[in-house]
């Protein structure tokens, strides 16, 4: 009969099991040459989720993905599978038993093999337990039609959803992406990817995507681990990242930024949008006050007078347009500012277009400003 204690036990090990995660990398290392390309990377991945690593090109991304996959080897670190050691410096998993699937920008389809050829690669089993697989993926990318084709009848996009459909097949619990969209014209891309992430979905696979693109990352990620420099700097869902980076390069990465210099004194920051806390920095230390040009307002010349002062959009500064574009979407303004003759770019929905000259009056959304200490 279970006992209690039994009971007990189960509970903890299914809470465990929840918890432990797919892949874990612990203070992944490596140096090329006097440069260390992955420098202290820790991360972990659960199923059915994906996390993208992004980055500008050079940080390290593709670096740390060869090693995860096994076809490079780090300097110092672990690598973990299901809380299982699959990779340190002394033990190493060959990268055929690590059960992690791949893709890559340049996903080549075997030319000379049918597209059933194609997915059923990686399988084992009987002729027709690969072809019922082979039916299943392909039904789920939409191309059930293309079983018996060749690679070359086929556009790009579906040649990508065959990649993905082989790189599926053999069921890893782990699927490593390399930019694997960056290949394909934008048109495509959208939807490829969306599709792309509904299957990845419905197997449970755990993915760890990287780009360079933030876009892609907003768009396909649970979590967005954002690497510089061989190192993760900030890692969380896409909402936090963007809405409370680390520092000034974490916001410029997602979208163009306008800073705002000023010091701090007591605490606090005296702007001509008003003043901002700076807790924790001492007196005489320089403040980047940084926002994003769709949250500045503009208001127009009133004898010169603007807006009144608002506890969400602080003080009025004002500024002279000195070029006005439109953008699609939007219009971008460029201005000169009275105080300081620093530049600030400001977008405003639909045609927005004020000749060069106009003066105008600029308000900050106060809680879309981001505060860092000054970067050297
Ligand atoms: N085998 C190697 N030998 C020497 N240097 C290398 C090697 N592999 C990568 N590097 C260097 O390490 C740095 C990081 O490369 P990596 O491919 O990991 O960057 P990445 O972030 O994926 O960039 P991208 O987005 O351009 O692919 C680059 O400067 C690259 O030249």
């Amino acid at each position: 009969m279970e006992t209690l204690g039994d009971r007990m036990r189960l509970q903890v090990q299914s809470q465990t099991n929840t918890l432990t995660p797919r892949l874990e990398i612990r203070n992944l290392r490596r140096r090329f040459g006097n440069r260390q390309v992955v420098d202290d990377v820790s991360l972990s991945l659960q199923s059915g989720k994906v996390t993208c690593l992004l980055g500008p090109s050079g940080c390290g991304k593709s670096t740390t993905l060869r090693m995860i996959a096994g076809v490079d080897m780090q300097d110092s670190g672990e690598i973990y599978v299901d809380g299982n050691l699959i990779c340190d410096t002394v033990f190493r998993v060959p990268p055929e038993r690590r059960q992690i699937g791949l893709m890559f920008q340049d996903f080549a389809l075997f030319p000379h093999l049918s597209v059933c050829d194609n997915v059923a690669f990686g399988l084992k089993g009987s002729k027709d337990a690969k072809r019922a697989r082979v039916q299943e993926l392909l039904a789920k990318v939409n191309l059930g039609w293309a079983i018996d084709k060749f690679p070359h009848v086929l556009s790009g996009g579906e040649q990508q959803r065959i990649a993905l459909a082989r790189a599926l097949a053999p069921r890893p619990r782990i699927m490593l992406m390399d930019e694997p969209f960056s290949g394909l014209d934008n048109r495509l891309r959208d939807g490829i990817r969306d599709e792309t992430l509904a299957v990845l979905k419905e197997e449970d696979t755990a993915v760890l995507l990287v780009t360079h693109e933030p876009e892609e990352a907003m768009r396909m990620a649970d979590d967005i681990a954002l690497m510089r420099n061989g190192r993760i700097v900030q890692q969380g869902a896409p909402y936090n990242i963007y809405n409370a980076p680390v520092d000034k390069q974490a916001v410029a990465f997602f979208s163009d930024i306008n800073v705002i210099r000023s010091t701090s004194h007591g605490a606090l920051t005296e702007t001509p949008f008003g003043q901002f806390l700076t807790p924790g920095l001492d007196d005489g230390a320089p403040v980047e006050i940084v926002i994003r040009p769709q949250h500045l307002k503009l208001d127009f010349d009133r004898a010169g007078k603007g807006p009144l002062p608002t506890a969400s959009d602080g003080v009025a500064a004002r500024g002279i347009v000195t070029r006005a574009r439109f953008m699609g979407n939007e219009s971008l303004v460029e201005f000169q500012m009275d105080h300081d003759a620093s530049h600030l770019k400001v977008t405003v929905p639909n045609v927005f277009l004020p000749k060069e000259g106009t003066a105008l009056w600029l308000t900050i959304r106060r809680d879309r400003c981001f505060v860092f200490p000054a970067q050297a």
